[in-house]
């Protein structure tokens, strides 16, 4: 990467050993007027963040300090434009403004890279003041399916995508904040017994993707229930979780609730389960069809939550899913 040259007459901010507010805010503009960075940022960006996020803890535990916001988002999925209305009406990421993605920042919407690459920028510039958790989108299977695949190679190359999937696996899968919020993109377990203590000490390297069973999967993929108990997935990956099942965990790990996203919900949130589990999406008017809000929720120093609602905006128009892997479609029909 070091010996590639970017050329004397690029119209982008140069970016150096270390990133910048300056690269970011001028990255964020090319990429509202449909221009992209140069490959060796893309590359240093992948490199600079793989390894940041590869050594966190499978659990990233958080303290949000006096003068700060910690603002928790949900799915993005490649809706460029209705995240900047977010940043707009919420504030950018700063060192007093601190933000956690939880998970499906890609796929679907087709500004994927554009949204996985601010966010990358933003985790390399504030690292602890910015936090990813991974979603069941941040996955090889869902991104052949479902765009992001398709929009690497369509818009940088074959190698930016491979780099990308490296940095999915490396996130981490949990984030606690305040010893209060357990924060994760799916959701709850098939076994009651498990203890954050399990979750830290859960080695999230050694599996790469998911798979079809296990923790990594369930905390990627499950959903709560109305119904007291367990049930089988809609989604035919993982299980649904009830209220009792999210009471039992925050109960038996000190927690207040637990904050996850991963479902669509008309407002853009919703508290369920007598107010333990909270799910929030912020992808509204998701995939340019459901009449959904978006939601984020603004927690400072005293951990109270904070709801907020922001509607969707005009975008360019490329359609979801504009570059998706065709063949997989055809092999469908
Ligand atoms: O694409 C989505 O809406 C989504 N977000 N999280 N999980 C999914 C999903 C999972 C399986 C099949 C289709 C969508
Ligand atoms: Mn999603
Ligand atoms: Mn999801
Ligand atoms: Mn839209």
């Amino acid at each position: 990467v070091e010996s590639m040259a970017v050329p004397s007459d690029y119209d982008g901010v140069h970016l150096g050993s270390e990133m910048t507010q300056e690269f970011i805010d001028d990255m964020t503009e090319r990429f509202k007027n449909g221009k992209k960075i140069h490959m060796k940022y893309v590359y240093q960006i992948l490199i600079a963040v793989t390894k940041i996020v590869y050594d966190e803890p499978t659990m990233k535990e958080v303290q949000v300090p006096d003068d700060t916001t910690l603002t928790v988002c949900g799915d993005t999925h490649g809706q460029y434009f209705d995240l900047m209305e977010l940043f707009r009406l919420n504030g950018k990421p700063s060192e007093k403004h601190w933000y956690l993605f939880n998970g499906d920042f890609v796929d679907r919407g087709s500004w994927s890279t554009e949204i996985a690459l601010l966010l990358y920028a933003n985790k390399w510039l504030h690292p602890e003041a910015f936090f990813l958790n991974r979603g069941n989108h941040e996955t090889d299977d869902m991104n052949r399916a479902y765009g992001f695949e398709g929009e690497c190679k369509a818009k940088y190359n074959d190698r930016v995508f491979r780099l990308f999937s490296e940095s999915f696996s490396a996130l981490p899968l949990a984030t606690l904040i305040g010893d209060k919020y357990f924060v994760l993109h799916g959701g709850l377990f098939s076994d009651d017994n498990v203890t954050l203590d399990d979750i830290r000490k859960l080695n999230r390297h050694k599996q790469r993707q998911p798979g079809q069973s296990g923790l990594m999967m369930e905390m990627l993929w499950t959903d709560p229930q109305t119904e007291p108990g367990r049930g089988p997935s809609k989604r035919g990956v993982g299980m649904q979780f009830g209220p009792d099942v999210t009471a039992r965990f925050c109960e038996k790990n000190g927690l207040e609730a637990i904050i996850r996203s991963h479902e669509v919900r008309m407002d853009g949130y919703q508290e369920e389960h007598n107010g333990k589990c909270i799910t929030v999406f912020s992808a509204p008017k998701y995939c340019d069809m459901t009449e959904n809000r978006g939601a984020y929720i603004n927690i400072g120093s005293d951990l109270k939550l904070n709801f907020h609602q922001f509607d969707a905006v005009p975008h360019p128009d490329i359609r979801p899913m504009a570059y998706a892997n065709n063949s997989m479609m055809s092999s469908l029909v």
